[in-house]
C-alpha cells in the first residue's frame, strides 16, 4: 500500500539527503560556541598583544561557519519541502481516485466540504509533518544532545581543574556544593531530564534556561570555568532551551500530522460497497433489456428509519415503455438510483434478462443504460465533446455521428444558431444553455450511446410548449426499440407509454394502460389526471387574466 501511495525510492533519496545536510549544518552549528568560547579566552588571557587579531579571526570564524551552517540548513530545508510536495501530490492523487471509487451512498454521508478538507489541508499537513517538521524535529533533537553534550564536558573539564587547581580544597567545595548546590543538583538534573525527556513542554525549556544560568554563576563564581568556557557553556545552554522549545512545538506539529494521516488513510483504504469494474458480463447478442423489481424493500442509508419501499415489484417487458407516477416524494426517482445500482435495496432483488443486477459488473450494466433526466448533467467544455461522452470510447466518435445525433434530437438548429456551433463552451454544469437545450443534448448523448435500457426522468417537465414539443418528438425518436421507463409528473409525457404503473406508499397500487387506469372511477391515476387538469385550467386562467390585466394597462397608458 506503502509503495502504492508514494514514489518511496524517490522519496528516500530526497529525505535521506536532507538528513545528511540536517547533520551538516548541525555539526557546523552546534562547533560554533566551542570555537567561540576558545577565540574569548585568547581575547580574555592576553588582550593587549594580539587583540586585533583574534578579534578578526572571530568574527572570520563566525562568519564562515554561520554561512556554512546557513547554506546547509538552507538545502536541507529545500530538500524537505520538495520531498514534502512530492508527498502531497501523490497523496491527492490516490485520495481523489479513492473518492471517485466510493458508492453514493458514502457521498450522502460525508460532507463535500469534509472530503475537500481531506484532500488540501489533511495532505498538505500530513506532507509537513513528515518532511519539515520532522527535519526540525531531528535538528532539535541533535542540537539538544550535543549541547548537553557539550555542557556536561564543559562542566566535567572545570571540574577536573578544579582538582587541581585546589588539589585538598575540592572537599571543600564539595561541601559547599552539598550545601549551596541543593539548587545545582537540581539544575544538573533539570538539564539531564529536560534533554532526556525531550521538553516534552515549552516550560522545561524556559526552566532548564533559568537553571542552566543559576549554575553557569555558581560555576563562575567558584572559578571552576574561564571566561571564554563559560560563554560557550552558556550559549549551549541557552540553544539547548531553544531546541527543547523547538521539540515540544514539533510534538504538537507531528500529534496534528498524525491525526491528519490516520483520517487520509482511513479514506485510502476505503473498500467501496459496490465493485467498481468487476462481475458478470452477458451476452451482448442476446441481451434484450427485460427488467423486473421483485419485492423491493429499501431506505436510504443515510435515513434508514424512513422506509421508501416496501414490497415493491414491476415487471417491464424488453422493448416496452412503463411510465411510472405517483404524488411527490412517493419514491419514482429512487426507483432511477436502485436501478442504476447507485444504491442497493435492503431486500428482494432487480432482476435484467432474469439476472440478479447485483451480480452483474456494474461499469458494463451502466453502459447499457441510458438516462435523460430534468436537470442533464452537462460539463464545462464544448457541446460536441459532452454529446461524445455518451459513447464509450468518445475520442473515437467522429464530427458526423455527433452532428447526425444532434439531428435526430432536434438539437441541430440551436446549435448551429451558436457562432462557435459544436465547440461552443456550455459553461459549467451547462449553464449558459436553457432547460430546453440541456435535455437535447442530453438526448443526442443517450442516441449515441444506443443503450437497451432508457430511462426518462421527468424529462420534460418546467419547459414551455414549443420546447417541449421538440423534446418530445426528440425523445420519441430515442425510445424506439428499447426498454423504456419514464418517470413523469406531467401526465402529457405519458401518452405513449405502453403501460402507467402507479406508485403510493412505497408500493405499485394500480398498473395498466392509461384507458383501463382511467376507467376506474376510485383509482388514484384518474385523481391524478384531475388534479393535473384543474391545475393546468387554472394555469391556463390566471395567464388569461394576466394577460386581460396586461391589456387593459396598455389600453389606459
Ligand atoms: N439520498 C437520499 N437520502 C435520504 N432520503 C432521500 C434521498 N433521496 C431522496 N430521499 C427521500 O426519499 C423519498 C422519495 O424521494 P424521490 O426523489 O424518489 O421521490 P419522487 O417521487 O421522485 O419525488 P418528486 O416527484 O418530487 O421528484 C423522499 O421522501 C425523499 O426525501
Amino acid at each position: 500500500m506503502v509503495e502504492q501511495t508514494l514514489n518511496v525510492r524517490r522519496l528516500l533519496c530526497f529525505v535521506s539527503a536532507g538528513v545528511g545536510f540536517l547533520t551538516v549544518s548541525s555539526v557546523i552549528t552546534m562547533s560554533a560556541p566551542f570555537f567561540l568560547g576558545k577565540v574569548i579566552d585568547a581575547i580574555y588571557t592576553n588582550p593587549s598583544e594580539d587583540f586585533t587579531n583574534s578579534l578578526t579571526s572571530l568574527c572570520a570564524l563566525l562568519s564562515g561557519l554561520f554561512l556554512c551552517g546557513a547554506a546547509a540548513n538552507a538545502t536541507r530545508v529545500y530538500l524537505m519541502q520538495t520531498a514534502g510536495q512530492r508527498i502531497v501530490k501523490q497523496l491527492r492523487q490516490n485520495i481523489f481516485s479513492s473518492i471517485l471509487k466510493q458508492e453514493v451512498a458514502f457521498f450522502d454521508k460525508t460532507s463535500t466540504g469534509e472530503l475537500i478538507n481531506r484532500l488540501s489541508s489533511d495532505t498538505a499537513l500530513l506532507g509537513r509533518s513528515v518532511t519539515e517538521n520532522l527535519s526540525d524535529g531531528l535538528r532539535a533533537g541533535a542540537q539538544a544532545s550535543v549541547g548537553v553534550g557539550m555542557m556536561l564536558a564543559e562542566d566535567r573539564i572545570g571540574n577536573v581543574r578544579t582538582v587541581r587547581a585546589f588539589g585538598q580544597e575540592m572537599n571543600e567545595m564539595k561541601k559547599y556544593a552539598d550545601k549551596v548546590g541543593y539548587v545545582l543538583q537540581l539544575a544538573k538534573k533539570e538539564a539531564l531530564a529536560s534533554a532526556g525527556f525531550f521538553g516534552a513542554t515549552g516550560l522545561s525549556g524556559n526552566l532548564f534556561v533559568l537553571s542552566v544560568l543559576y549554575k553557569g554563576g555558581l560555576l563562575m563564581s567558584s572559578a571552576q570555568m574561564t571566561v571564554g568556557e563559560l560563554s560557550s557553556f552558556l550559549m549551549y545552554a541557552f540553544w539547548v532551551g531553544v531546541s527543547i522549545r523547538g521539540m515540544s512545538s514539533f510534538f504538537s506539529e507531528l500529534t496534528k500530522g498524525l491525526g491528519a494521516g490516520g483520517r487520509l488513510w482511513e479514506l485510502l483504504e476505503r473498500k467501496p460497497e459496490l465493485p467498481f469494474n468487476a462481475g458478470v458480463v452477458l451476452d451482448e447478442d442476446h441481451f434484450r433489456g427485460t427488467l423486473e423489481f421483485r419485492k423491493i424493500h429499501f431506505a436510504y442509508p443515510a435515513r434508514p428509519e424512513v422506509s421508501i419501499f416496501q414490497d415493491f415489484s414491476l415487471s417491464i417487458p424488453a422493448g416496452s415503455v412503463m411510465a411510472v407516477v405517483g404524488p411527490s416524494g412517493s419514491g419514482k426517482s429512487t426507483i432511477v438510483s436502485l436501478l442504476l445500482r447507485l444504491y442497493d435495496p435492503i431486500s428482494g432483488a432487480i432482476t435484467v434478462d432474469g439476472f440478479d443486477i447485483r451480480q452483474l459488473n456494474p461499469l458494463w450494466f451502466r453502459t447499457k443504460i441510458g438516462t435523460v433526466s430534468q436537470e442533464p448533467i452537462l460539463f464545462s467544455c464544448s457541446i460536441a465533446e459532452n454529446i461524445a461522452y455518451g459513447a464509450e470510447d468518445p475520442s473515437a466518435v467522429t464530427a458526423e455521428e455527433i452532428q447526425r445525433v444532434a439531428e435526430v434530437a432536434n438539437a441541430a438548429n440551436f446549435i448551429r444558431s451558436f457562432p462557435k456551433g459544436y465547440d461552443t463552451v456550455v459553461g459549467e454544469k451547462g449553464v449558459l444553455l436553457s432547460g430546453g437545450q440541456k435535455q437535447r443534448i442530453a438526448i443526442a448523448r443517450a442516441l449515441l450511446k444506443n443503450p437497451k435500457i432508457l430511462l426518462l426522468d421527468e424529462a420534460t417537465s418546467a419547459l414551455d410548449a414549443e420546447n417541449e414539443y421538440q423534446v418530445q418528438e426528440a425523445l420519441d425518436r430515442l425510445m424506439e426499440g428499447r426498454t423504456v421507463l419514464i418517470i413523469a409528473h406531467r401526465l402529457s409525457t405519458i401518452q405513449n407509454a405502453d403501460s402507467i404503473a402507479v406508485l403510493d406508499q412505497g408500493r405499485i397500487i394500480e398498473c395498466g394502460k392509461r384507458e383501463e387506469l382511467l376507467a376506474n372511477p376510485d383509482g388514484l391515476f384518474r385523481k391524478l389526471m384531475k388534479k393535473q387538469a384543474f391545475l393546468q385550467n387554472s394555469e391556463t386562467f390566471s395567464l388569461n387574466l394576466k394577460s386581460q390585466k396586461k391589456n387593459a394597462l396598455t389600453e389606459y397608458l
